[in-house]
């Protein structure tokens, strides 16, 4: 299967990135792995910013098919790693399927955008900046794969 991630904006903190980088190599072991960032529009009133941001999102999301889109939205069903991880194993069972994760920019997606999408998840209540929450979403990723192959992993 091929798990792809979009998200917004490029992770220029050294420490963050090599944090990144490492989830992101731990994961290519189980599965392809496609990160895709997007260029985030800050510099404009949230109205604004949100449907510059949405729109180069859709014109992106054309080139991905054959996926179920999974959106990261704090308003989302809560899930723990142990359903994640049936989410994943669930779908790597259809040949060719592949996920698509994608994690909203800073200012977060509008509701008229999110309630296009009927798959939405969140990681509890509080609200994660963007850039962390990528980190976060990769260590799930790598720990659902460890659930599924029932293989050791620290608590
Ligand atoms: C800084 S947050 C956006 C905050 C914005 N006010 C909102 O409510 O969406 C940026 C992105 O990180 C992701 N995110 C942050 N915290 C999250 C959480 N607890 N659960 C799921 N996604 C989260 C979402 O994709 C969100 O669009």
């Amino acid at each position: 299967m091929n798990i792809n991630i979009i998200c917004f904006g490029k992770m220029d903190d050294k420490n963050s990135l090599a944090l990144l980088l490492n989830y992101q190599n731990k994961i290519k072991f189980y599965s392809k792995l496609n990160f895709v960032e997007l260029k985030e529009e800050i510099n404009l009133d949230l109205k604004s910013a949100q449907v510059k941001n949405e729109k180069l999102l859709e014109e992106k999301l054309n080139n991905f098919k054959n996926t179920t889109i999974i959106l990261a939205d704090i308003q989302g069903v809560d899930v723990t790693s142990e359903q994640l991880a049936k989410m994943i194993e669930t779908n790597k069972d259809f040949q060719g399927a592949n996920l698509t994760f994608i994690i909203g920019p800073s200012d977060g997606f509008s509701d008229e955008f999110k309630n296009k999408y009927p798959h939405k998840i969140s990681f509890g209540k509080i609200t994660l900046p963007h850039q962390l929450f990528r980190i976060i979403l990769l260590e799930q990723i790598f720990r659902s794969f460890k659930i599924i192959n029932h293989e050791k992993y620290h608590k």
